[in-house]
């Protein structure tokens, strides 16, 4: 934060930031505007210039010296449109920006050589310099340093132009420049205090947008390791089957829906056969391995509408809400054959894989599923002993298989 407060930083004297870079990047973000601000403005200011022919005229009626100040001034607004036409149509590049000073530079000359032309009407030349220096000021967007050099050249050029050609007393002289030193600092402060508001405003806009960024990018982290965090408390590391925690909340849910809805819940106990023989054999990691094909062949063969989890060990449970015994017999009878055709290549092409399912049913008005489980268990049990790779049925207490 300290760091970017200090690349907004605003000098006080140009109204720039202070970091060249973070000026750069602001003048590109206000780039087109300026462009159309500076080409309107000078062609506004350019056909004013012209107009004042017409007080020419008045003044000097078909003399040499108005057909001088004519030629002057179609020169002066020529040259200005151009600029205004060169910028309005490719714009200023930052390493011809100071094309914006050449329009100001114009004008300025312009004006100095009304006094040797017409030095009768000093006055109202001197109030057309002031409004000339306010204009600069305020015109021609966000080129402090730019206007402010065209502004004392104007006012200098002026000065010297009405003590040599208008032949002024030292104290109207000293009157004269105290009057052109106020319009300048006047407009000079104007412009600066809207150059340091502008930046100001610009800063504040791009802190709050660094800050909205980093708050969404905050959320997405946050949001990121709460999921990672369910992930673990609900997931069994290995096979990233539900846990056994997470199964019991689920399953509980599952049969209370069916328990309301009168349908029958059924559920299922998995064991993988022989399984210390495999880790004996081909060591623990590819026990693991084991457990991995198995966990993905079983959730495979399911329907979405089923839970599967790992309940510890090499041990797998099913529920299946809205199945009736007949129907989940079916499907265990589908994940024996679906893991004992499980290939296996390389060193493991020599095993072959069975499961032992024990499967129970809810009765009628049964909603403890630490029951239905232990009855599914029970059926596994029987398997175990009746040999194994067999799917084992229970419903109302009796075993069917
Ligand atoms: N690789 C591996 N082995 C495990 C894991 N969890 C449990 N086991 C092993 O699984 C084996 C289970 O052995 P037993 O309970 O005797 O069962 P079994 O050998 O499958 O015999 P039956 O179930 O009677 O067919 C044990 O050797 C455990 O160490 C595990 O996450 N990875």
């Amino acid at each position: 934060m300290l760091l970017q407060k200090k690349q907004y930083r605003v000098h006080g004297l140009t109204g720039q930031f202070c970091d060249a870079s973070r000026e750069l990047i602001y003048r590109r973000s206000i780039h087109e505007r300026v462009r159309e601000e500076f080409s309107l403005a000078v062609s506004v200011a350019a056909s004013v210039f012209g107009m004042f022919a017409i007080a020419d005229y008045y003044l000097l009626g078909f003399t040499s010296a108005f057909y001088m100040l004519l030629t002057m001034r179609v020169v002066v607004v020529s040259l200005c449109l151009w600029v205004a036409y060169i910028v309005r149509r490719g714009g200023i590049s930052d390493d011809r920006s100071w094309l914006h000073a050449v329009p100001l530079w114009l004008f300025a000359t312009g004006i100095i050589l009304i006094v040797p032309l017409r030095p009768e009407s000093l006055s109202t030349q001197t109030t057309a310099v002031v409004v000339a220096t306010m204009a600069f000021c305020l015109l021609i967007p966000n080129r402090l340093t730019v206007v402010a050099a065209a502004s004392l050249y104007l006012n200098i050029g002026f000065l010297v132009a009405a003590v040599l050609f208008a032949k002024l007393a030292p104290i109207p002289t000293l009157l004269l420049s105290l009057l052109l030193i106020m319009g300048m600092v006047v407009g000079f402060c104007a412009l600066l205090r809207l150059e340091i508001l502008q930046r100001k405003q610009y800063a504040l806009l791009h802190e709050e947008r660094e800050q909205n960024l980093q708050l969404h990018q905050e959320i997405a982290h946050r949001e990121s390791l709460e999921e990672q965090l369910r992930v673990l408390a609900e997931r069994d590391a290995l096979t990233k089957l539900n846990n056994r925690g997470h199964f019991m909340n689920v399953a509980k849910k599952l049969l209370q829906r069916s328990q309301a809805d009168h349908v029958p819940f059924s559920l299922f106990m998995i064991d993988v056969d022989h399984f210390k023989q495999i880790n004996d054999t081909w060591g623990h990691s590819y026990g693991d391995w084991v457990l991995i094909r198995v966990a993905e062949v079983c959730a495979e063969a399911l329907r979405p509408s089923d839970v599967i989890g790992r309940f510890g060990g090499e041990e797998f449970v099913v529920a299946l809400p809205n199945t009736s015994t007949s129907d989940a017999q079916r499907v265990a009878e589908r994940l024996k054959q679906r893991v004992a055709e499980l290939a296996f290549t390389d060193e493991m092409s020599e095993l072959s894989l069975s499961v032992t399912i024990g499967l129970a049913t809810t009765n009628a008005d049964e909603s403890n599923l630490e029951a239905l489980i232990k009855r599914a268990d029970d059926m596994l049990y029987v398997g175990k002993r009746s040999g194994r790779d067999q799917v084992v049925v229970c419903r109302d207490g009796l075993r069917q298989d």
